[in-house]
């Protein structure tokens, strides 16, 4: 196909059609829209069903759900997908590209109950409901009494099982609950310090085809680069230690004028090194610096004791 340059007549969201992803798609649609496109939605149900082989094989990377709205940008029937960053592999497949990041809602994880206002008030042993081996790994260092307990599926249908008795308390992403107007369900926000975020948590990134500089050049006002290099630092150290979420990996940077200062975390799956976490802090000014502090912070998580997992040929 060839490269298009010229300003898009009318522009296509593919989007999940989950409450979450339908916001942020609704989110995007009414930026651009204020800015004077024509933007329309397109929703696509389920995973697998849709995928056409032929596109199946060619692109790579793990969510499912990211994989269906790239093969809907594959075949023209959409310009662009939204995502929530933390959901995006490391690797996007050849010929994607994230055309832009957007400014990052609240990064922390929340603390959801309804009997608890805190986790210092969870009684011993009490039935902590996630499927984040993140947040496992973190709660656990934290409060090695409680029990964790797995908890799948989309935001509201977790709410639904804390709802129904099945745990003592949740832990979510404040910026889900914050885009669905549930931050009445938040009963505390953990401090980062302690619950350490998701590379990327709370931001939105936006994928396109690497050959759409029309749609790149639409979204370039959507940028906010501040995140947008914060969210690139994050995403480096999960990237050098093969992160997936089959790993607890926490990263976490914040700025101070130029200063970008980071956190990461690595939990030992076997628990016998506990949680290692490091810091580092450098000027970070492009994203060739952002990525050499990512970088040496999974340099530092690995001197301190954490695995990667299976590198990368690249
Ligand atoms: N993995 C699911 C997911 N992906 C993005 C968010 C929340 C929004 C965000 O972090 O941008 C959530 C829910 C959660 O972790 O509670």
């Amino acid at each position: 196909m060839n490269s298009q340059s010229s300003t898009p007549a009318s522009i296509v969201i593919a989007t999940r059609e989950s409450q979450l992803a339908m916001w942020q798609a609704e989110h995007v649609q009414a930026i651009l829209r204020s800015r004077g496109h024509a933007v329309d939605l397109l929703g696509m149900t389920t995973k697998g069903d849709q995928i056409l082989d032929r596109a199946l094989s060619k692109v790579g990377g793990k969510g499912l759900f990211v994989k269906e709205l790239e093969v809907a940008l594959e075949e023209g029937r959409a310009d662009l997908a939204v995502h929530s960053l933390k959901d995006v592999p490391m690797e996007l497949p050849e010929g994607f590209v994230l055309a832009c990041v957007m400014t990052r809602e609240d990064p922390r994880d929340a603390f959801v109950s309804n009997q608890y206002a805190s986790l210092a008030e969870l009684p011993q042993g009490a039935v902590v409901g996630t499927s984040s081996l993140r947040r496992q790994a973190l709660l656990q260092a934290l409060r090695p009494d409680l029990h964790i307990e797995p908890l799948r599926g989309n935001v509201n249908t977790r709410l639904r099982k804390l709802d129904e008795g099945q745990y003592d308390a949740i832990v979510l992403a404040a910026a889900g609950l914050m885009r669905l107007e549930m931050s009445d369900r938040i009963r505390a926000k953990f401090d980062p310090a302690h619950m350490l975020p998701a590379a990327g948590q709370g931001a939105l990134g936006i994928e396109v085809r690497a050959d759409r500089q029309d749609i790149i050049d639409a979204l370039a006002p959507l940028a906010h680069m501040p995140t947008w290099l914060t969210v690139t630092a994050e995403r480096a150290v999960s990237r050098c230690m093969g992160g997936s979420c089959s790993m607890p990996l926490a990263a976490f940077g914040r700025f101070e004028g130029d200063t970008l200062h980071m956190d990461a975390a690595w939990g030992d799956m076997e628990g016998q090194k506990g949680l290692i976490r490091v810091q580092a802090s450098a000027i970070v000014t492009d994203f060739a610096t952002a990525n050499a502090l990512g970088e040496q912070l999974a340099a530092r998580l690995q001197a301190a004791g954490a695995v990667p997992a299976a590198p990368k040929q690249d």
